[in-house]
Order: structure tokens, then C-alpha cells, then sequence
């Protein structure tokens, strides 16, 4: 059996994230899945994706954290409802606020693993601790306050 990742259970109408959404062709595509407590995702970047030659793009960084981000909180309110995550209505959850600090130059030519914290959940706003690593080693360290999706936002 093949576990879905958060994105893909994310309804049509809102996957078309430039980080996530499992509709846009020229987006990043990023999965997250649960590991035991934690949220995990993994990236490739690619040579579009340099900031100098050899080291990754903190923007695309910090793009990574911010949907791998959001999707986590969104999980977790699933999961604090007792919900399936494909079920409807679908909770779904915006950046408020995102903070990234680099810690160390993040090589090219490595896949990335986000590793996931959830730090606070309240039934509208999830704060998420994001670790960036390359080959073991935390590159990247990013907060992220997420707040329920206002229904303005949502397509119609
Ligand atoms: C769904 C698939 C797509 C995935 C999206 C991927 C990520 C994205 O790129 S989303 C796009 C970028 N984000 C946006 O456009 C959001 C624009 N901002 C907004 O719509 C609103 O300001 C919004 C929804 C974030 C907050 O709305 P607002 O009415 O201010 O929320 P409010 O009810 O007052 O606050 C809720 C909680 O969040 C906190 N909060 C709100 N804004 C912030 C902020 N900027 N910084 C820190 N905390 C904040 C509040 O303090 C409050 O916390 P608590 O419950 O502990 O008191």
C-alpha cells in the first residue's frame, strides 16, 4: 500500500501551490509525510535553484519550509480532530509568519530532508519547527505560524 502525502490529499481547487500543489506543472511538488511525531519531506533542488555556484537558493529554502510547513499544520489539525485528511471540509492552513535562519551553506547535488516540529496547535493557528538538513547536517532552521485559511481565500 502507498501512503499519500498530505499534498496529494489537498481537493483540486487548492493544489495549485507554487511549493505543493500536485497541479502546478512548474511548481516544486513538495510530499510531506508523517514519521512517528515529526513531518518529513525530501527535496532535490535543482540547477535553477543555485544561489552561487555549488550552494542552494535560500529562497527556494525557505519556499520548502514554508509548504512543508503548512502542510504539517494542516495534518496535525486533522489529526487533533480525529480526521482523515482527505475528508471534507477540508482544513487547510496559510503562513502568517515565517522566520528562517541559515546556519551553514546548503551544498548542491544532495537531497534535502525537512524534518517537522509541531510546537503549538490551537483549533486556528499551528506553530511548526522546521530543521533543513544536507547529508546529516542542519543547513537551514525555519518558524512558521499558520493560521486556519480565511474562506476569502479559498477559489471559488
Ligand atoms: C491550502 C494550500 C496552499 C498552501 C499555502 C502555502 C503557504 C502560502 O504561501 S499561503 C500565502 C501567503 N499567506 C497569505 O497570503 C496570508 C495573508 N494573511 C491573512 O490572510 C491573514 O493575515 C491571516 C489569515 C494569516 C491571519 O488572519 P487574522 O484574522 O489576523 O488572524 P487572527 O484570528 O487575528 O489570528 C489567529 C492567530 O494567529 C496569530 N497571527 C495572525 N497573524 C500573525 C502573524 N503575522 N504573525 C504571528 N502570529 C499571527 C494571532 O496572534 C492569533 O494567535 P492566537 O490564537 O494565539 O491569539
Amino acid at each position: 500500500m502507498t501512503t499519500l502525502a498530505f499534498q496529494d490529499l489537498y481537493p483540486d481547487e487548492l493544489g495549485h501551490c507554487y511549493g505543493c500543489g500536485k497541479n502546478n506543472d512548474h511548481g516544486l511538488q513538495i510530499k510531506s509525510f508523517w514519521e512517528g511525531k515529526e513531518t518529513v519531506a525530501h527535496f532535490e533542488p535543482r540547477p535553477e535553484h543555485t544561489a552561487l555556484p555549488g550552494y542552494v537558493y535560500g529562497g527556494l529554502i525557505a519556499s520548502l519550509i514554508d509548504c512543508h510547513g503548512t502542510g504539517s499544520a494542516a495534518a496535525a489539525a486533522y489529526k487533533a480532530n480525529g480526521r482523515d485528511m482527505g475528508s471534507e471540509p477540508a482544513l487547510r492552513f496559510v503562513t502568517a509568519n515565517l522566520n528562517v535562519d541559515f546556519l551553514a551553506p546548503t551544498p548542491m547535488g544532495e537531497t534535502l530532508e525537512l524534518r517537522g516540529k509541531i510546537k503549538e496547535i490551537k483549533e486556528k493557528k499551528v506553530i511548526v519547527e522546521i530543521t533543513v538538513f544536507a547529508k546529516g547536517k542542519a543547513c537551514a532552521k525555519g518558524s512558521i505560524v499558520c493560521v486556519k485559511m480565511p474562506a476569502s481565500m479559498m477559489p471559488s
